[in-house]
């Protein structure tokens, strides 16, 4: 029998190689003839006097490298911004590396460079958007009265606040000219097509990125009441407050809602999502032989408490003989981790860390987690594959797993007892995959 643990990582890996940023492009966009068709879009490229390419996010270098293979010398300019250390060699688009998940200088230069094109843009331009996770603090501004030191503290706060990325979007969105919907209004009345890689539970378009191409649900109230909500009145920036007090009262104009005219000439598209990932995971386990269960897309929680409930469903399916061997379960999304100690680690590791303590007593279960953008938390790892014997390897090493758990030091476990899963950075990133696989 094949070895358990190398077959997850196959089915990962197969996984990953279809969320890839390039791939992606190319499998929605083609140009047939002077057509270029685009999901639901096909247009004459004749129609238009200059295609522009913008785009921001972590995945955006890729993203745009496939876009010059397919259209090439047909783009009249183009500027992405990713992160420091993503970019890949480009003819037609410039690049600008920047910060994340904190704004920076270079983010704002970025910007200004993809607002230039925008505003050059009219009604006879189709301006192809590329965006990804990421794209929330390198599509970075600097509201009026506020400095970029400014809007970089407020960030940091609502990163270590506790918010969710819903929450933490609607503040950005309203502390910015070009996010939630607002480059549409700059580059209105262009055609406009935005390809999305979703790092965000269940796809919001409005949330990704925070949408800059979308009509924004939310509003300065909205954004006031998460400060409030989180006690982050009192610890931002009076320049904030003030600006968002503003907005309340109508000084600034609201992002656009739905139903503004100026989103009838813009297609939004995911091109790329955990659920994709999923649905290949799937494919390749089937083929493998395996019967196959989505367990969850909307995985969230606690890493160790998320580990428990999947060990124990797991367990049930090894006992349940309607449940065909070999089996597999798969689940994405995004868990969290409160850290409590002060070791190593990301929400993959832990959560097979706290696995493999499920598993000691059970043969049988192999369990895989695994971010699909290469890094878990700070480390060269992107998770790890534990089954039965890790936990007794560790023993015979001297190592106390449930030790390492509480100190959140997942990396330093799987460095010493083995079971890293380490692809390097992937440039994708549709949030975490779990593989579990059953054999009796
Ligand atoms: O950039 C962002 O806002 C996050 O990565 C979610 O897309």
């Amino acid at each position: 029998m094949q070895d358990q643990r190398q077959v997850a990582e196959t089915i990962f890996k197969y996984a990953l190689k279809a969320v890839e940023p390039a791939q992606l492009i190319k499998r929605a966009i083609r140009i047939d003839r002077h057509r270029l068709h685009c999901l639901d879009d096909i247009v004459e490229l004749q129609d238009f006097n200059n295609i522009y390419v913008i785009g921001a996010g972590k995945a955006s270098a890729p993203m745009a490298a496939a876009m010059e293979e397919i259209i090439a010398a047909k783009i009249s300019r183009g500027a992405i911004t990713t992160k420091y250390g993503h970019a890949t060699p480009l003819q037609y688009i410039v690049t600008t590396e920047a910060g994340h998940p904190v704004p920076d200088a270079n983010g704002l230069k970025g910007t200004e460079t993809i607002k230039s094109i925008l505003e050059s843009a009219t009604e006879n331009d189709l301006v192809i958007i590329l965006l990804s996770g990421g794209g929330s603090a390198l599509l970075a501004d600097i509201p009026l009265g506020c400095t970029l030191s400014d809007i970089q503290q407020c960030n940091e706060l609502l990163l270590q606040s506790g918010a969710d990325i819903v929450e933490i979007n609607t503040v950005r969105k309203h502390l910015s000219t070009v996010k939630g919907g607002q480059l549409t209004r700059i580059a209105y009345p262009a055609k406009m097509i935005t390809l999305i890689l979703s790092d965000v539970l269940g796809d919001p378009l409005d949330t990704i990125a925070s949408g800059p191409t979308v009509p924004d649900p939310t509003t300065f109230a909205d954004a006031w009441e998460v400060l409030e909500k989180y006690k982050l009145l009192n610890k931002v920036p009076d320049s904030v407050l003030i600006y968002l007090t503003e907005g309340k009262a109508g000084t600034y104009q609201e992002t656009p809602k739905a139903g503004d005219r100026i989103f009838e000439r813009v297609s939004n598209y995911i091109i790329g999502s955990n659920h994709l990932a999923l649905a290949f995971a799937r494919e390749k386990a089937e083929e493998l032989g395996y019967t196959v269960e989505i367990y969850s897309e909307q995985l969230k929680g606690e890493a160790k408490e998320v580990a428990k409930t999947i060990v124990s469903y797991a367990k049930e399916a090894y006992k349940d003989k309607s449940k065909p061997k070999p089996y597999c379960i798969l689940a994405g999304g995004e868990t969290t981790v409160t850290i409590l100690g002060n070791g190593l680690g990301g929400r993959n590791q832990e959560l097979a860390l706290a696995a493999a303590i499920e598993l000691e007593h059970q043969a049988g279960i192999t369990l895989l987690s695994a971010g699909t953008d290469g890094t878990d938390g700070p480390t060269d790892a992107t998770g790890a594959v534990v089954d039965s014997t890790t936990l007794f390897q560790a023993i015979e090493l001297g190592i106390d797993g449930n030790v390492y758990l509480k100190n959140n030091n997942s990396y330093h476990f799987f460095r010493q007892v083995g079971g890293h899963l380490i692809t390097g950075p992937t440039q994708t990133n549709v949030m975490d995959l779990i593989i579990v696989l059953i054999h009796t």
